[in-house]
């Protein structure tokens, strides 16, 4: 049987909840044949209205399948190894039954990008309603920290209530991350996501913001979802939660079993995907019983445009439930060019491969 194979986790418990090597947990379920996948794929290309981690156009390939529609949008910097997981997430959202939820809607935070200071009013109209988290990139290359400060304090004065969290991409050494989490602690800050690389750094990190008593709490996200092992950095105690993205980690099953086992909250959070990947984020979150931060899930509202005329964005903080089909028109309208959609075509292809073969290692 593919993937019936676990490995083991800190709790000693090799075969449940079954941790798989790319988690398109198929209970006897085959892959999905390529010509299927390939057949029903549109390659399309969507404007960013905001610049984010360098991003301006968003690439994406949206396939369908007997259970709806997934994306497989894997950054195009990345491997194969790596975006193979993002096609099993795909692949799990189109040809294997919803998961069970717990919840109609699910709270989100608004997020911002490293924009200039006086930007930030601007971009936070991008937002429907109220904004009641909002997670502000730091660290950006070529900033400095009085660019954070700034950037943080304007978020302050235009939020006065709101929860504040920070995201640094591993963009800080172990004592710029101090220096800049004690500065930056004057704005009442929830938590920092990923502000050192190595789980080493954050454990020391972790430290002397205590010795300190600089009250703000530490959030794994690369090292959960670019780690070999999503596990490694609950196990060694590195962070106070963890940042989940159900793709990277190939879909909403693995990723499940990845948060019950850390043993630590977990935020989810999107892959700057349009409405069709959200939906699974959003799904994944819903399946949770405990949701205690906003999940970083409203990037829609990044985006120039949507494949839906109802994109999954918040009202009020909270998206609801629902799975997405794109529209024919708007797949039309964003059509990707002919060399990108060949590219992203031989991308899933090669993919497919690596998930192809990932089946016969755990059928030996
Ligand atoms: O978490 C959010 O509020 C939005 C999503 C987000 O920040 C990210 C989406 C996609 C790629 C990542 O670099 C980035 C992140 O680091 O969390
Ligand atoms: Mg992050």
């Amino acid at each position: 049987m593919p993937f019936s194979r676990a490995i083991s986790t800190h709790h000693g418990d090799s075969n449940s909840p079954g941790i798989t090597p790319y988690g398109f947990v198929s209970e006897g379920t085959p892959l999905p044949p390529l010509e299927k996948i390939l057949n029903t794929a549109h390659v399309i290309s969507v404007g960013m209205r905001v610049t984010f981690r360098g991003v301006t156009t968003r690439h994406s390939a949206l396939i369908r399948g007997p259970y709806g529609w997934g994306e497989f949008a894997p950054f195009p910097e990345y491997d194969d190894a790596e975006a193979a997981h993002w096609l099993s997430s795909a692949l799990e959202a189109t040809y294997l039954p919803p998961t069970v939820t717990v919840r109609e809607q699910v709270p989100v935070n608004a997020t911002l990008p490293a924009v200039p200071a006086h930007r930030v009013p601007d971009v936070l109209n991008n937002y429907n309603g109220d904004i009641q988290e909002l997670k502000i990139k730091v660290a950006e290359r070529g900033q400095t920290l009085d660019d954070d400060i700034a950037r943080v304090a304007a978020a302050r004065t235009a939020l006065p209530s709101a929860r504040l969290k920070i995201d640094a991409n591993a963009g800080w050494t172990l004592p710029q991350a101090f220096t800049a989490l004690t500065a930056l602690s004057d704005y009442n800050l929830l938590y920092a996501e990923q502000p050192v690389g190595s789980i080493s750094d954050m454990k020391q990190l972790r430290t002397q913001l205590d010795n300190a008593q600089v009250p703000v709490l530490i959030a794994a996200d690369e090292l959960v979802r670019k780690a070999d092992d999503p596990l490694t950095v609950a196990r060694a105690h590195a962070a106070d939660l963890i940042v989940v993205k159900a793709a990277p980690l190939g879909g909403v099953r693995r990723a499940s079993a990845v948060i019950a086992q850390s043993g630590l909250p977990a935020v989810i959070s999107s892959a700057l995907e349009t409405s069709v990947g959200i939906a699974t984020g959003v799904h994944l979150a819903a399946s949770l019983p405990e949701l205690p931060y906003g999940c970083g899930l409203g990037t829609v509202s990044l985006l120039d445009t949507d494949v839906s005329s109802t994109p999954l964005v918040a009202e009020n903080g909270r998206i609801p439930v629902r799975p997405v089909a794109p529209e024919e028109a708007r797949l039309k309208a964003l059509a990707a060019d002919h060399a990108t959609r060949a590219w992203w075509l031989e991308r899933i292809e090669r993919c497919w491969r690596l998930l192809h073969r990932g089946y016969a290692t755990a059928d030996a």
